[in-house]
């Protein structure tokens, strides 16, 4: 992928209008980075935000989260935001693991909810002025 900062952005169904308004929202910041997202999730973004710098990958249940684990293992991927429906058992668990894994084991910071991400927005983005993410 080209250089500059990566965040992926990755939301559950139950959690996409969340993402969709939390990108809308955060549009001038997000517009700042390059975006990966699973399939579904970088549509809806890329629908609330035409203009972002969004890159689709593969659904979530169909390989999504493991492509963006890899690109986290490659380095790749600075952020994670990853809007998480606790309620809903889904066939690709497994995979959602294994990526909460590879971004622990690489040191990334990690919103698993929505207060986190608005959390590491502010931190990251407007005190220290946009297109800074800090990784430890
Ligand atoms: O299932 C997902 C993450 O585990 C999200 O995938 P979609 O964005 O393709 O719905």
């Amino acid at each position: 992928m080209a250089g500059g900062k990566c965040i992926a952005l990755i939301a559950h169904d139950q959690k996409k209008d969340d993402m969709a308004e939390f990108a809308r929202r955060h549009q001038q910041v997000l517009s700042n980075f390059r975006i990966v997202a699973t399939g579904t999730t970088g549509g809806r973004v890329l629908e609330a935000c035409p203009t972002l710098d969004v890159l689709p990958l593969k659904s979530g249940p169909l390989g999504g989260d493991q492509q963006i684990g890899a690109l986290i293992a490659t380095g790749e991927v600075d952020m994670l935001i990853f809007f998480v429906d606790p309620l809903t058992a889904m066939p690709h668990d497994v995979d959602v693991k294994a990526l909460m894994r590879l971004a622990t084991v690489y040191d990334i910071p990690m919103a698993l909810n929505r207060a986190t991400a608005e959390r590491l927005i502010d931190f990251n983005l407007s005190g220290t002025g946009a297109g800074h993410v800090q990784t430890n």
